[in-house]
């Protein structure tokens, strides 16, 4: 293998950049070329490839986002996109990929394995954590963090004016980062879409911290944990109890900002050791990090395996919200 090319997809996440450093590098020092694709799946359809040596990726591993650009694209959904896109990468001399997405990136990449045989390794960059065969993926942790710093700014004003806040944090599917924030700020009730809430028990839990003497509450809801999200669980909660409460939507801050050490740490050792696996000829696998070794799990597995919430911890928050 001579040349390889790398691409971010699907939604941004803080530590991708570093990934794509740590693959440009790790490939230079293997005497291997590298060729950013921009844009993900939607540039590889339509071509928009440039060379990148070590000296293109110097001081990109503290900034968040993607300095290639990421896309979602219907196109790469089809036959005729594919074709097109391994056409372009054919075109190019790219004979191995390192994808850095989530779930739907690797969907994609088993597609160009199975039908042009082109090997891929993948590389988990998702705020989400919803990857099995890796501990954490790449984004989680800042994100984590720049939600739990959002929270306990709100928690201030909460307690000043004795008040709920339902606060709404990123996963439509996944609730690894309500949890975590939850635990780490302190929250009385957790809401996921593993695990969702009635919201007449939630009521219940609220007027009975209210007896209990406490003047505020934090309600953390997944954004897919209930229909509406944090507005649709506050709207079923006030047809049970009347609450003094806000909602505040978190959004796409989660996804920004520069990312953690250990972003970076995990995103620096998973690019170079997915450059390591492709040129060993291994392909259609996810590198990822598990109980502090890198290990490869079938991208098959990474996105059809389900990785569970820690049900415990939030038994936990039950108990420490007393
Ligand atoms: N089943 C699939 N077949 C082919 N391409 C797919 C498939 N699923 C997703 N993709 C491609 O991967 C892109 C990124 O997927 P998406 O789910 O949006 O993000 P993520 O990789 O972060 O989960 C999609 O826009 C699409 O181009
Ligand atoms: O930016 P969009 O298109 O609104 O998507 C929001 C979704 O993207 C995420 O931030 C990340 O998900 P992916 O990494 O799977 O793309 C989810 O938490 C959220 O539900
Ligand atoms: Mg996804």
């Amino acid at each position: 293998m001579k040349r390889i090319g790398v691409f971010t997809s699907g939604g941004d996440a803080p530590g991708m950049n570093a990934a794509i450093r740590a693959v440009v590098r790790q490939a230079a020092v293997l005497g291997l070329e590298v060729v950013g694709i921009r844009r993900g799946y939607a540039g590889m359809i339509q071509g928009e490839f440039l060379p990148l040596g070590p000296r293109d990726v110097a001081n990109i591993l503290q900034r968040g986002g993607t300095v290639l650009l990421t896309a979602r694209s219907q196109a790469f959904m089809t036959e005729e996109g594919r074709k097109k896109a391994y056409e372009n990468l054919q075109q190019a001399g790219i004979e191995g990929l390192v994808a850095i997405g989530g779930d739907g990136t690797f969907r994609g990449a088993m597609r160009l394995i199975e039908e042009f045989r082109l090997p891929v390794v993948g590389v988990p960059g998702t705020i989400d954590n919803d990857l099995y065969g890796t501990d954490y993926t790449i984004g989680f942790d800042t994100a984590v963090n720049t939600a739990l710093e959002a929270i306990d700014r709100i928690r201030d004003t909460a307690a000043s004016h004795e008040r709920v806040f339902l606060i709404e944090v990123m996963g439509r599917n996944s609730g690894f980062i309500a949890l975590d924030v939850g635990i780490a700020g302190g929250a009385e009730v957790i809401a996921l879409p593993e695990a969702p809430v009635d919201p007449r028990a939630v009521a219940e839990v609220l007027l009975e911290s209210q007896r209990r003497g406490k003047t505020s509450s934090i309600v953390v809801v997944a954004e897919g944990a209930y229909p509406g999200g944090a507005e649709g669980l506050l709207r079923a909660i006030r047809s049970h109890a009347e609450v003094e409460a806000r909602v505040t939507v978190l959004g796409h801050i989660q996804r920004g900002g520069s990312p953690t050490a250990k972003d970076r740490i995990l995103a620096s050792r998973l690019g170079a050791a997915a450059v390591e696996a492709l040129v060993g000829g291994t392909s259609g696998v996810m590198v990822g990090e598990v109980e502090g070794e890198v290990e490869l799990t079938p991208l098959k597995d990474a996105v059809e395996r389900k990785k569970d919430i820690q049900r415990a911890l939030l038994d936990l928050a039950r108990v420490l919200s007393i």
